[in-house]
């Protein structure tokens, strides 16, 4: 991860803006969780087993294979439940409680956010969560929220290594490096790592996957906006009305996104035209929006690991 540098200018011009700045809002991206241990969309080049991360967040893929699907969603709630919101999840719940006009937009469904204790009123979770879930069936509107079942059903077990009996007083440094960093990250040592296709991963059939209570025969699915889907229109509707009350927005934090995923992307550009200054925060400075002739003068752009930085930021 490239070096976390701030530039002392920058900071200073940031912070003087921010301390006056009414109407903030902030699009947070994958990078903004890599810190807890969660890998970004495209992290592993975005591949699931052997799948485009893309291609199994869709309506067709559930249609398919659903669970195939299921147990994609199934690792990433383990994985997410195993993790710890870090100091920008953080950050961003102080910022919004500090700022009136104060809103965050993730398209993170990981839920580290809300866990960090964030205003419900002050954020949108624009592509939903993995913790609710909705039946799948069209003519359904059941749908549940905060559904912490790990794992959701016995059939999407991960399965664990057998533990290897290491030869007596020889368990070298790797192993207990690799205990603390399984500690950190929450899942017990011997989850096997299933999103590797070498991994062998039991099909699962319908039957074995959960079910609407409601309508009694529609497949589960996650709570979750795939490509091609409509995101929620009430959402939708709550940011434009944020948008529509601000005379002015005064800054855009676009933190830890690639910022290649619409309408997400799009509040950029629609910030802008309410006289927004816009600050990137990235590990990568190839990945601003609208690519590097996205920056105007004015900008700021902030390369490093999100939760150095946005600490820093909003002091
Ligand atoms: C790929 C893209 C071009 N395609 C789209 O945008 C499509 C199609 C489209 C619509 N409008 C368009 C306009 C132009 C072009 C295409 C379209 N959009 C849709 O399909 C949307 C729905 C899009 C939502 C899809 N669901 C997700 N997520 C839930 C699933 C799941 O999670 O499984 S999107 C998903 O991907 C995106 C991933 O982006 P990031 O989060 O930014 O992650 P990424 O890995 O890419 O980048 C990480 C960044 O962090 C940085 N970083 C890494 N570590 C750190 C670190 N430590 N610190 C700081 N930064 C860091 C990296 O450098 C990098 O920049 C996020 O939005 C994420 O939520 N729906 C829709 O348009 O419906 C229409 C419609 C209209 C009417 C009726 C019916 C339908």
């Amino acid at each position: 991860m490239a070096a976390t540098t701030i530039n002392s200018a920058d900071l200073e011009s940031f912070q003087s803006v921010l301390r006056y700045s009414d109407r903030v809002l902030a699009l947070c991206g994958a990078g903004l969780s890599a810190a807890s241990g969660l890998p970004t969309f495209r992290g592993a080049g975005g591949i699931w087993r052997s799948h485009a991360a893309v291609q199994l967040a869709t309506p067709e893929a559930f249609r398919e294979n659903p669970g195939l699907v299921w147990h994609f969603y199934n690792y990433r709630r383990h994985m997410a439940l195993g993790a710890k919101p870090n100091a920008a999840h953080y950050a961003l719940v102080e910022l919004a409680r500090r700022k009136k006009g104060f809103l965050t937009l993730t398209q993170n469904v990981d839920g580290l956010s809300p866990r960090a204790g964030h205003d419900a009123r002050k954020i949108k979770y624009l592509h939903g969560s993995l913790f609710d879930l909705k039946c799948s069936a069209f003519f359904c509107d059941y749908k549940e929220t905060n559904n912490y079942v790990d794992p959701l059903v016995p059939a999407l077990e991960i399965p664990k290594e057998v533990p290897q009996p290491t030869p007596s007083g020889t368990a070298g440094s790797s192993e207990a490096a690799t205990a603390s960093l399984e500690k950190a990250l929450g899942i017990t040592s011997n989850d096997m790592d299933i999103s590797k296709s070498e991994v062998p991963l039991r099909d699962v059939s319908a039957d074995e996957l959960p079910h609407c209570p409601k309508c009694g025969n529609g497949l589960l699915r996650p709570g979750i906006v795939w490509f091609g889907e409509q995101l929620p229109s009430d959402t939708l509707k709550e940011v434009d009305k944020f948008v529509a009350e601000s005379p002015k927005i005064d800054i855009m934090l676009v933190i830890g996104t690639s910022a290649a995923v619409y309408p997400a992307a799009g509040y950029v550009a629609i910030a802008r035209d309410k006289g927004a200054r816009v600050a990137v925060i990235n590990v990568d400075r190839n990945d601003i929006p609208g690519g590097q002739y996205g920056m105007c003068r004015g900008d700021w752009f902030f390369q490093g690991d999100a939760s150095t930085i946005i600490p820093e930021l909003f002091k």
